[in-house]
């Protein structure tokens, strides 16, 4: 008997780690609900997990196995669950972030001690941590060296699924739980019983989370491959375009497995020449980015609470608890960022190109410390991902790697006017102004106090004065950098 321990790998298809185990099948899956990983969870993601869980426990069924769920300290759980299966071997996914390094030392420890062999593989990403360095060794810290080499390395083929014959039948899988509960474990388990949001401890999300698992996440993929794949690289920057593949949470939660997306994209390349190509090679390009920024978390587990860029100085940043407020609830008087922070709470997603204009205003308007927008997006984004949200918001705060110049600063009036012309993503979730024109959207800042109240008398004024704190924000990073 092989155990798979399942954590952010929610599928059978081109799973690394399930692969691996049932060469020497029969496998047992499990997956643990560990209180540390719930304790940094919000409500979006919890829903998100729970829908993919039910899924794959279906496709266990369906294969005359089923899913073993705990709920207790991994440390505990996985050792126990391995004896009580008489496994040999236990298998699971690499995660990069330094919390889940820190757990996963102890479990290696903990089944060193039982016997138990263990395996883990890196599934979730191409090339992991340490394998594309500098030529000095060292791990990239500016992503076009990253991206050249990460283009030019071969990535293998999706893994296949494993069949009825390679599970453990669900009787098996019964009696081991049977065995287990009977027994003193310290925690729960039981064969396919999946708690609520509430048994959780959360409270159901009012935001529409999209649909979880791997039948979602293909379709998606699919969509997305027949059509926007091709115009990605003149449209991703447009929110109401709908050019981006939304697979964000589902790769974060390996309800799809990177090689099959990656052999999707290879696919839509085939026979096409020029600006699709380019724009395929775009996508694959982003795909990149995640694997940079993992590589860059793996080596700097620090950068979760720390800037990765040192200064001379602390940042002085001034965090003020109204401004914040204001930020999180899109309430700011900035049409763009309040329509993206509303995006957020009504869908737990944001669009890419708004993600990076309300970072910067936070930081760079606000002058709030990173780390208040980062927490603020953990608990709201569905695909939040330690790597990617804490690479994105270290970029637009001028702290991380590769970041955006301190100097460069995004006027949020001309990015609206940009990317979001007709004002049409503004109205969509700023309904205070959907009778206003794009022109006076746009112009939002500049009018008087008396046009706003007669334009939209329910839309506050911008709360702060974007040219004052642009060279507010221009002094703090030159007073941190110790410049005169
Ligand atoms: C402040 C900030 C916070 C962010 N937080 C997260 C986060 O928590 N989780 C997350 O997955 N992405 C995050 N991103 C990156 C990006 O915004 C999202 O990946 C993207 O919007 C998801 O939509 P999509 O799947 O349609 O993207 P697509 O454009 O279709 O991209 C495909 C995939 O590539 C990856 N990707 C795309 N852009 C980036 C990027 N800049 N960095 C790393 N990976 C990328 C994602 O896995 C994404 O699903 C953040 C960006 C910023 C500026």
């Amino acid at each position: 008997m092989q155990l798979h321990w399942h954590r952010r790998d929610l599928r059978v298809a081109d799973n690394r780690g399930l692969a691996t185990a049932a060469e020497a099948g029969p496998v047992a899956p499990l997956f643990v609900f560990d209180r540390d990983v719930l304790d940094h969870a919000g409500a979006p993601r919890v829903r998100y997990l729970l829908d993919a869980l039910a899924e794959l426990r279906e496709a266990y069924r369906e294969r005359g196995s089923d899913l073993l769920v705990a709920r207790g300290d991994p440390r505990t759980v996985v050792p126990a669950v391995a004896a009580a299966l008489d496994a040999k071997r236990t298998v699971w996914g690499i995660d990069y972030s330094g919390l889940a390094r820190e757990r996963d030392a102890d479990v290696r420890l903990a089944l060193d001690d039982a016997g138990v062999a263990r395996e883990p593989v890196h599934d979730a990403i191409f090339h992991p941590p340490g394998s594309i360095t500098t030529n000095a060794g060292d791990t990239y810290s500016v992503y076009t060296y990253f991206w050249k080499k990460w283009r030019d390395r071969d990535k293998p083929e999706p893994y296949s699924e494993p069949e009825a014959g390679d599970l453990a039948d669900a009787g098996t899988l019964e009696s081991a739980a049977e065995r287990l509960a009977d027994g003193d474990a310290e925690f729960d388990i039981a064969v396919g019983d999946l708690p609520t949001v509430s048994d959780l401890g959360f409270e159901e999300p009012t935001a529409a989370v999209q649909s979880a698992g791997t039948e979602a996440a293909r379709e998606r993929l699919s969509a997305f491959c027949a059509d926007a794949i091709y115009r990605y690289a003149d449209d991703r920057d447009y929110p109401t375009r709908d050019a981006t593949s939304r697979l964000s949470a589902d790769l974060k939660f390996g309800t799809i497995g990177i090689r099959e997306v990656y052999a999707a994209t290879a696919a839509a390349r085939e026979g096409v020449g020029g600006e699709r190509d380019e724009s395929v090679e775009e996508f694959q390009s982003q795909l990149a980015w995640r694997e940079f920024y993992a590589h860059v978390l793996r080596e700097h587990p620090n950068v979760v609470t720390e800037n990765y860029k040192e200064y001379e100085e602390d940042i002085a940043w001034r965090d003020d608890a109204e401004e914040l407020a204001a930020w999180k609830a899109g309430e700011t008087g900035y049409p763009i960022v309040d329509a993206g922070m509303r995006q957020l709470r009504e869908e737990a997603h944001m669009h890419n190109r708004v993600r990076m204009i309300v970072a910067s205003f936070l930081t760079k308007d606000l002058l709030c410390d990173w780390r208040h927008g980062y927490a603020h997006f953990r608990e709201h984004l569905a695909d939040h991902d330690t790597a990617n949200d804490n690479g994105g918001w270290q970029w637009a705060a001028s702290t991380g790697t590769d970041a955006q110049p301190y100097f460069r600063i995004f006027n949020p009036m001309t990015q609206g006017e940009r990317y979001d012309p007709d004002g049409e993503y503004i109205k969509r979730y700023v309904p205070e102004l959907s009778d206003v024109t794009a022109n006076a959207i746009h112009e939002w800042h500049e009018l008087t106090d008396l046009e706003r109240e007669r334009l939209a008398p329910d839309y506050p004024a911008p709360v702060v004065d974007h040219s004052e704190r642009r060279e507010r924000a221009i002094s703090m990073f030159e007073a941190a950098r110790g410049d005169d």
